[in-house]
């Protein structure tokens, strides 16, 4: 200890040697030089017969890192390499290495071996990691995530990944909150470190490091990948290069996300694939004068550009459920499975936050569908900015949305109405999205905050993709195509109708007020019966008294009105 405290020399030595071991990797093509030339060197002077034996000699050596390379180039880069070195070896040990010019050629191909391994990307990605490694409890201290540790690492296409365990205490929670602090002690540009939870252990988590952003450019559509709404379509690409496949059917999906976010391109998406699928019926409610989904026209059965039009649209809706309901419940059938000679029937609403302030009525009929359409197949697909409550009407059209996709927000906060409370907190950072396309879903199947980038479908692959499927679109079935043509009741009067179904708390609560006694049914019972919230049941009740359907017997108790109610006997 004091003799090295008082001997520079042996400082340098010891520092020398320090950095020939952390650059060992770099320094390979000279140090591989330097063991040849020496190896060369004592078999010369030694046993200069031997230089028949000494390319087999390497062979044997290099098998060893064939074995370990798994790509094609790495293998042919390694065999050429070991035939080099093995010729070399076997002119030195018979020539001797300073025998000209085997000098000059160990030089010259030293550099010229030496570039492509210097700037070969997996292993300079390789070094990083291992220094990583080695590094992470000093970068872990420094970013207050003391005690947690590197279990495994592996380089990958666009970077590596690591498996990493928490000092007990710590969560998901802890590490979310420190990525910009990650990134800054592992000095990489920000946004490069993804963080997912490990869903088997609470004190385990998936650390990915991207050296290049694999969404940094747009990705091309390829044209529709499915061919029935039974198939999940394929909405884009998630940033280890798989596909983003989500299931539609029976299924409602809400699209958020700041203008310009991308929200009609994920749209564009959805609807070319729809449109090639011939088990589906498609309605499109454009409240935006139809720019957006217009270039489909020929590809929807019908399309609303105003709030009358999109108000019968969904009543529309209406009437196909309650008929398809009632048809269903003849045949003891609990979900309709859709086929071409009896299709699903989707409704795209681009902007729903127009719709709701427009069209409040096309909004309750909405808020209809989404309740009581998934057994049926008759589905929602909207796209709002900001599905704030008042945004998305006062029903409950936001909670039933199964799939969310959700682009670019502009405050942190707004990734919840979006995606569901806790998701900013459970590490779905979708204001952090920086580019038109990339988005988080969050679906059955699809519970990690893996960030995506859709295709980028064109006008062009509209137009081509709308002419190409136009001719095969099919019709709405014959049972739902006469419900639009019977005498059916207006959605005002829905409540009216006969078929009541166990999930529709709407005609629960109409049953409840029309079946009460005379003092009326209160507030809590009714919450009780339909399962709804206080909300929602005001909301309701008071829709009722304008209609002059119902009133207020007592302080918070209610009936149906006179005439609404059965005679009593
Ligand atoms: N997947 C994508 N990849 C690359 N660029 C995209 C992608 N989707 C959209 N864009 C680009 O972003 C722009 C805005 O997209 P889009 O119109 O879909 O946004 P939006 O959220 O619907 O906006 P708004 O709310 O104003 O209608 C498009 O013109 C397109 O150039």
């Amino acid at each position: 200890m004091i003799v090295a405290d008082e001997s520079p020399l042996l400082d340098a030595l010891t520092g020398l040697a320090r950095l020939t071991f952390r650059y060992r990797s770099e320094l390979a093509p000279i140090t591989t030089a330097l063991g040849l030339g020496l190896a060369g060197l004592w078999l010369h002077a030694t046993h200069p017969a031997w230089w028949p034996y000494a390319p087999g000699a390497v062979l044997v050596l290099m098998l060893g890192v064939l074995r370990r390379l798994d790509r094609p180039e790495e293998r042919l880069y390694a065999a050429l390499v070991g035939a080099g070195a093995g010729a070399w070896l076997a002119a030195a040990t018979r020539l001797g290495p300073t025998h000209r010019p085997l000098p000059t050629v160990l030089a010259v191909t030293t550099l010229a071996a030496g570039i492509p391994w210097w700037t070969h990307r997996r292993r300079r990605v390789r070094v990083t990691v291992d220094r990583t490694i080695r590094a992470w409890p000093n970068v872990a201290e420094a970013v207050g995530l003391a005690g947690s540790r590197v279990l495994s690492a592996v380089v990958d296409l666009w970077g590596w990944r690591a498996r990493m365990t928490l000092r007990p205490g710590q969560t998901i929670a802890d590490v979310i909150a420190h990525v910009p602090a990650i990134e800054s002690g592992l000095g990489t540009r920000p946004g490069a470190v993804r963080v997912e939870p490990d869903p088997a252990h609470a004190g385990r988590f998936l650390m990915r490091v991207l050296a290049d952003d694999p969404h940094a450019t747009a990705i091309p559509w390829r044209g529709p990948s499915a061919q029935t709404i039974g198939k999940p379509i394929d909405l884009g690409v998630y940033e280890d290069a798989t596909p983003v496949r989500v299931a539609f059917l029976r299924r409602h999906a809400l699209v958020g996300g700041i203008a310009g976010s991308g929200k009609s391109g994920v749209l564009n998406v959805i609807v070319g694939n729809l449109a090639a699928c011939p088990d589906v019926v498609l309605w499109g409610v454009d409240l935006k004068g139809g720019m957006e989904l217009r270039p489909w026209a020929s590809c929807l059965d019908r399309l609303a550009t105003t709030p009358a039009e999109a108000a019968t649209l969904l009543r529309d809706a209406v009437r196909v459920i309650e008929a398809r309901a009632r048809a269903m419940s003849e045949s003891n059938a609990r979900v309709r499975e859709p086929t071409p000679q009896a299709p699903a029937l989707v409704i795209i609403i681009d902007e729903y936050a127009e719709l709701a302030e427009n069209a409040p009525q096309a909004a309750t009929a909405a808020d209809s569908v989404a309740r009581r359409g998934r057994a049926v197949a008759v589905t929602l697909l909207a796209a709002t900015q900001r599905p704030t409550q008042q945004a998305m009407g006062k029903g409950a059209v936001r909670s039933q949305m199964d799939i969310r996709i959700c682009l670019r927000v502009r405050e942190r906060k707004d990734t919840d109405l979006v995606l569901g409370q806790g998701a900013l907190a459970a590490g779905w950072l979708a204001h952090t999205l920086d580019a038109p396309g990339k988005f988080l879903v969050s679906a059955e199947g699809l519970d990690q905050p893996r960030r995506a980038r859709a295709y980028l479908v064109t006008d062009d692959d509209v137009r081509t993709t709308a002419a190409r499927h136009s001719p095969d679109r099919p019709p709405l079935d014959a049972l739902s195509a006469a419900a639009l043509d019977g005498d059916e009741p207006e959605p005002d009067d829905v409540v009216d109708a006969e078929i009541v179904t166990d999930a529709d708390p709407e005609l629960t609560l109409w049953t409840a007020l029309r079946d009460s006694p005379d003092e009326g049914v209160s507030v809590s019972d009714l919450m009780n019966i339909t399962e709804m919230g206080r909300t929602w049941i005001y909301d309701r009740l008071q829709a009722h008294a304008r209609a002059g359907r119902a009133r207020q017997v007592a302080r918070g108790r209610w009936r149906a009105t006179d005439h609404n109610r059965p005679p009593s006997v």
